[in-house]
């Protein structure tokens, strides 16, 4: 018998189901689309398709990028991934563990899977898009029975262009709803619109950026060229009452009385409200605006992805380890974990336990349980073998051995254990030089460095303008309207920065914590103890006097403690603690 539920009529007589509006809807129109809820069907693109359309849909790997530091954490702990589909529902990417999927589900959710209620019914992906909003499907609100193991939660991303790009997902398992991480999925979204709206500036076209007095965190934005409107954010679309239909055709004069100038004021808008807003131009973009994020390394990603042992050179503060990290991240080894071990840091007699492991009772002071390895830890994932310069020349005979014969026998055993990770090592020394002088293996050598990158020093960096504004924007600088002014950005940019990124971000680090919303930092204005190489400060500029000589005032005033205090404006006591300080340096 058909039930009606809200104003919708659901047959839901097989399943005695109580189907939320939006769900029942979506059975509605899954039935119309001749689909029976045992179809087994699970439709996959050929590989080729999918490469089509993952070229097609670039906003996945560089909007989505500097949201995974966020998101990522959120799945380590829970049986979760994230699933990335274009604007039909194809699955172009998932992240995060798939094991704890059954295994039919698994497969399904793979990259090249179509999951538009066209191939499968209601389901939060499919159902998203048909809906254009968020949308929520646990177990057997799933039309296709064989979906009813899942909760998904799917929130579909527009394009500044007013039009559904594609859909971020959330599944889990149905009996463990990923409820609290839902949040998590829709900031990623806005944020993802948020900066794709603001990678349109060019020179040709200004930004509008505005938000409620009360909603700083929700910034909206559109972009104009000249008169007419070229984009907005989700959020901009939204409070305006706008649609892909406005782009191209509305004028900025028809939302607001006047044109907002580059420092943030309140603006009246043609609709009755009032915003903070401030308008940025292409040129004062540079002091706020990162470019798009770069994809990582690509074909450092393939090599790993073909199991190719990397070397990663460079000096330290580069980036080794962090390049490492996201390759690892956007990999096929992505699902099994990251092992790091810096060679320099583990003492020698300790490496090789750390390394291969121990049986229990192994030796004296060992944990009496064993310890399974750092080799054996990196199964399935990646092994990032950090300083193998400063590997003794014992364990590099050891490691040599695991690498070739893919198995680790842990110390005081004789057991085998089979072992499949990527290795990627790195180092800020010569290997080939190490090999001359007979401090490293050169059989090794060939070994872990089948493909060799270097990363370049910061004051090699063609574009460091650009990388300074990207990590400017991961810290939070863009959010909070802080601006680095052009001659500020120009200096830091022909910095040696000796630490490279390390040192960089501790600089921009100690200038988000000294200055407040909304300024814009100038070089000369720089605080005093902002210390950076090559860098003027304002002490330096407004020719602060030298520190006092407590000696020289001694001396001058005959040795009278009292007289010498009084000349250099300090009181005897801190006279006698200088001077003491001075006899201990
Ligand atoms: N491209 C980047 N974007 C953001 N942060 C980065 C980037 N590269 C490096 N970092 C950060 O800079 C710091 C130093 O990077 P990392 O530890 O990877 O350098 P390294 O070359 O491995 O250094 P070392 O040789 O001293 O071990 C880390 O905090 C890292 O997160």
């Amino acid at each position: 018998m058909p039930r009606r539920i809200g104003s919708h009529h659901v047959d839901v007589s097989a399943t005695r189901l109580v189907l939320p509006g939006l769900v029942s809807e979506s059975w509605q129109r899954s039935a119309r689309l001749g689909l029976r809820r045992d179809d087994e069907a699970a439709p996959v693109l050929p590989l080729a398709d999918l490469k089509n359309a993952r070229e097609q849909n670039p906003w996945i790997s560089r909007l989505l990028q500097p949201q995974l530091s966020t998101l990522l954490p959120s799945l380590k702990n829970s049986p979760s991934i994230i699933v990335m589909s274009d604007a039909q529902g194809l699955v172009l990417d998932t992240l995060g563990n798939q094991d704890f999927l059954h295994k039919a589900q698994r497969f399904a959710l793979l990259p090249g899977s179509l999951w538009g209620e066209q191939a499968r019914g209601t389901n939060a992906i499919g159902t998203a898009l048909a809906i254009g909003d968020f949308c929520e499907v646990a177990g057997e609100q799933h039309f296709l029975n064989h979906n009813a193991g899942l909760y998904c939660a799917a929130t579909p991303v527009y394009g500044p262009d007013g039009k559904i790009a594609g859909v971020l997902d959330l599944s889990t398992p149905a009996t463990h709803p990923g409820r609290d991480a839902v949040m998590l999925i829709r900031r990623a979204v806005a944020n993802i619109e948020h900066d794709w709206a603001c990678n349109m500036l060019n020179k040709d076209r200004w930004l509008l950026r505005l938000h409620t007095e009360h909603d700083p965190e929700n910034e909206m934005i559109m972009v104009f060229s000249d008169e007419v409107l070229l984009g907005a954010n989700r959020r901009a679309m939204q409070e305006f009452g706008l649609s892909s239909a406005s782009i191209g055709s509305v004028a900025w004069r028809s939302l607001f009385t006047h044109r907002p100038d580059r420092h943030p004021a309140p603006v009246e808008a043609l609709n009755q409200r009032r915003y903070l807003a401030r308008q940025q131009t292409h040129h004062s973009a540079r002091v706020t605006v990162p470019p798009m994020q770069e994809p990582v390394h690509p074909q450092a990603l393939r090599l790993l992805n073909a199991g190719i042992a990397l070397c990663i050179t460079g000096e330290t503060g580069s980036g080794k380890e962090h390049l490492c990290r996201a390759l690892h991240q956007q990999s096929h080894w992505r699902s099994g974990p990251f092992v790091a071990i810096n060679c320099a840091a583990v003492p020698e007699n300790l490496i090789e336990s750390e390394l291969f492991g121990y049986v229990p009772g192994a030796f004296t002071g060992a944990n009496p349980k064993g310890y399974e390895g750092k080799l054996r830890e990196a199964n399935n994932g990646v092994l990032f073998l950090d300083e193998i310069g400063d590997m003794p020349l014992a364990m590099q005979t050891r490691l040599l051995r695991v690498l070739q014969e893919k198995c680790v026998t842990p110390l005081g055993g004789n057991g085998r254990h089979n072992v499949n990770f990527a290795l990627v090592c790195a180092t800020h020394r010569d290997l080939q030089q190490c090999v001359e002088q007979g401090s490293f293996r050169e059989d090794l050598l060939y070994r872990i460095q089948e493909f060799q990158l270097r990363l370049p020093p910061l004051r090699e960096k063609p574009d460091l303008a650009a990388f300074i504004l990207t990590l400017w924007e991961q810290l939070g600088g863009v959010k909070r309207q802080i601006a680095l002014s052009d001659n500020l950005l120009n200096t830091l940019s022909r910095l040696p920065w000796p630490g490279n990124v390390r040192q960089l971000l501790s600089f921009l680090k100690v200038l988000l914590a000294l200055y407040d919303n909304g300024d814009v930092i100038e070089e000369e204005t720089l605080p005093e103890g902002v210390v950076c190489p090559g860098l003027r400060t304002a002490p330096a500029l407004s020719a602060v006097p030298p520190p006092p000589d407590e000696l020289a005032a001694l001396r001058e005033a005959n040795g009278n403690m009292a007289q010498a205090a009084r000349q250099l404006g300090i009181s005897r006591s801190t006279l006698y603690r200088r001077l003491e300080r001075r006899s201990v340096s």
